[in-house]
């Protein structure tokens, strides 16, 4: 524990932490395909836990890996954490995987730590970087394995080029770095797999919210935050309005 430490610092501290953890257990070679996910997830949650309850032991929990308890809900502060978002593409060997540490205040993602360390790049919400041009053509970032057929629909309607890519961390911080414009999901997901990202990605000025325009709400009793929309302010009102679209047809 650091005395005095920020919470932007923290989950920067502990995200880059889990970084570490995956990257060495992955060159390692102990373990590969599923193993080395499920390893993998395991290490870097026990080590942020650890580290969380250390530092913060008034706040509450919320982690993919740890068993929930809806008690947090009565607590202000929650540090919500996906040790590792997109394990699939860690296994595989990848870049396009993402550590996730998020301070919720009052269901507002307020801190996020998004470590891409396949790419060796830490984004946060307490040091955001200026906005690059958009893309053109407009580029809309899908999941590899379930693109939302909202988001083919949305990117087809836009004249905007479709990129595959795994993690939901990967794909907001790719909007945020400038790589793409838009990130569209819906059909699952759960408030670890989006709660730093979207503190990441208010803090860079982008808009964020669910796909249907309203607020993304943390430290809910359920968990299950299954869409959302990142992208550049400017293209929000389309981006939603054509995804509404989809809904009624
Ligand atoms: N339909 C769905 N239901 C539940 N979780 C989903 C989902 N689609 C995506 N996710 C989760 O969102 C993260 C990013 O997925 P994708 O790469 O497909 O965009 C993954 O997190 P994990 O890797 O932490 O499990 C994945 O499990
Ligand atoms: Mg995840």
């Amino acid at each position: 524990m650091t005395v005095g430490e920020t919470d932007e610092h923290l989950a920067e501290r502990l995200a880059n932490a889990a970084g570490e953890i995956l990257l060495d257990l992955r060159a390692s070679g102990e373990f590969v395909d599923k193993a080395l996910g499920r390893v993998g997830d395991a290490r870097a949650n026990a080590m942020l836990m650890d580290e969380l309850r250390a530092a913060r032991p008034d706040d509450a929990i919320l982690s993919e890996e740890e068993k929930d308890n809806v008690a947090r809900c009565g607590v202000s502060r929650a540090w919500i954490v996906d040790p590792l978002d997109g394990t699939r593409e860690y296994s595989e060997g990848r870049s396009d995987w993402a550590v996730h540490v998020a301070l919720a205040v009052d269901g507002v993602p307020t801190v996020g730590a998004v470590a891409l360390p396949g790419l060796g790049l830490m984004l946060t919400s307490g040091s955001p970087t200026p906005l690059a041009p958009a893309n053109a053509p407009l580029k809309m970032l899908v999941s590899r394995t379930r693109p939302a057929a909202e988001a083919v629909y949305v990117a087809e309607k836009m004249g905007a080029d479709l990129v595959a890519m795994g993690s939901a961390g990967a794909k907001a911080m790719a909007v945020v770095r400038g790589e793409a414009d838009i990130y569209l999901h819906t059909g699952g997901q759960y408030e670890w797999d989006n709660c730093a990202p979207a503190a990441v990605a208010i803090a860079a000025g982008l808009h964020v919210s669910r796909a249907d325009g309203s607020p993304l709400v943390y430290n809910c009793a359920n968990p299950y935050l299954p869409d959302l929309l990142i992208c550049r302010k400017e293209l929000a009102d389309e981006v939603l309005r054509l995804a509404g679209e989809f809904v009624v047809e």
